[in-house]
């Protein structure tokens, strides 16, 4: 079966919604926050972690799985569940962001893009047609669009015939993916924070018809208002019956906030990026657990966890071992922060069942540490 999106409710304080989104390999309620595990491994954690953790769906790069070990060998190898042994659900990012973000001397055409290998130097190509075929080879369970992400701020001119080149694409997409019987094709809405373009690209995908959509060109550097403002524009045009996935995204206030404006799913580096530089989210904001302060501190990352980690080592280990360049301190922080996120949208699916994710939004700004604006 294809993906399916279950409406459940809506929060009656805030724009929220519960939901349950069905895949091949499992069900996930909504909102949803899925870890990154770019190279086929969410970082120095096992897929027995991942299951302990209740990760239900996990983001993979078809860009850097393309270029190393080569999509070939892992379809191979029976797809990317067999291949890194996690029989969860799988979405995969099209490769166009990293495109953007990670090569150099890349040339944009109709047909698609060319740049060069960020590691080897080789010259590429990635078009829809390429970005589909990778993704069914990896046999992701949700794949994503080949879009443009524009860089952050792009002209009205700009925007507007990047947002056009995107919807075409989006339909070649649509015309290679080879699998909807057992694959979801999400299109994700470019136009950057012109009301206009955002109504126009998500129109335009809407009439594709596709199962689940993103919200993508955002998460970019821009602030965190012009984030929240272009969220509370572009979902009124998306379908109430399908998923909702903001991309990128990502801080725990980022997440409320995405969250009440309509956003079912999202996916961000940054819990697991800065666990290993030894940085922890806590009930109370971020806890740099490497300093000095900690060296005698015997208590838990955070007072208020009830994850294992929080209940078996104390912040001076983690910070002797992270200090020691200790793999097994990588796992500690790297296993509370994705606990912490996945605990958090427990919470915001606790509070829309009882109407109150707003008043829950206020009361975790306030411990954590965020201005109420
Ligand atoms: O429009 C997009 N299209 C396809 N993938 C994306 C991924 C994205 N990830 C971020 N932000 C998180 C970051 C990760 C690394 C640098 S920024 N923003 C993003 C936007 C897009
Ligand atoms: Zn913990």
């Amino acid at each position: 079966m294809a993906i399916r999106y279950e409406f459940i409710k809506q929060d009656k304080q805030t724009g929220a919604r519960l939901g349950i989104v069905h895949t091949p390999h499992g069900s996930f309620e909504t909102p949803t926050f899925m870890p990154v595990g770019t190279l086929a491994t969410v970082k120095t954690m096992s897929p027995e972690d991942l299951t302990e953790l209740n990760a239900k769906i996990i983001l993979s790069n078809t860009y850097h799985l393309w270029l190393r070990p080569g999509h070939e060998i892992i379809r191979e190898a029976g797809g990317l569940h067999k291949f890194m042994n996690w029989d969860g659900a799988i979405l995969t990012d099209s490769g166009g962001f990293q495109v953007f973000s990670l090569s150099d001397l890349r040339d944009i055409q109709e047909e698609g893009v060319h740049f060069r290998n960020h590691i080897s130097g080789e010259k590429l190509f990635l078009s829809p047609e390429k970005a589909m075929d990778i993704q069914n080879a990896l046999g992701s369970d949700i794949m994503m669009a080949f879009d443009e992400c524009p860089p952050y701020p792009a002209s009205f001119d700009y925007m507007k015939a990047s947002v056009e080149r995107t919807s075409r694409w989006a339909e070649r997409c649509l015309t290679a993916h080879a699998r909807p019987d057992v694959q979801g094709l999400f299109g994700i809405v470019q136009g950057g924070e012109y009301e206009d373009l955002r109504k126009q690209s998500a129109q335009d995908l809407v009439s594709l018809d596709f199962p689940g959509y993103a919200v993508g060109g955002l998460s970019v550097g821009e602030p965190k208002d012009v984030m929240n403002r272009v969220l509370e524009f572009t979902t009124p045009w998306l379908p109430q019956d399908k998923p909702r996935y903001l991309m990128g995204v990502g801080s725990p206030d980022s997440l409320i906030d995405g969250a009440i404006r309509g956003i079912d799913m999202f996916d961000c580096v940054l819990p697991t990026r800065i666990a290993r530089n030894g940085t922890c989210m806590t009930s109370n904001g971020r806890l740099v657990v490497r300093n000095a302060q900690y060296a005698r501190d015997f208590g838990p990352i955070d007072e208020n966890c009830d994850c294992k980690v929080c209940k078996n080592y104390s912040r001076a280990y983690i910070r002797h071992l992270i200090k020691c360049n200790e793999t097994f301190g990588f796992r500690l922080t790297t296993y509370h922060n994705l606990h912490f996120l996945i605990e958090l949208m427990r919470k915001v699916r606790e509070a829309i069942k009882e109407d109150r994710l707003g008043d829950f939004r206020d009361e975790f700004f306030e411990s954590y540490g965020f201005n109420k604006p």
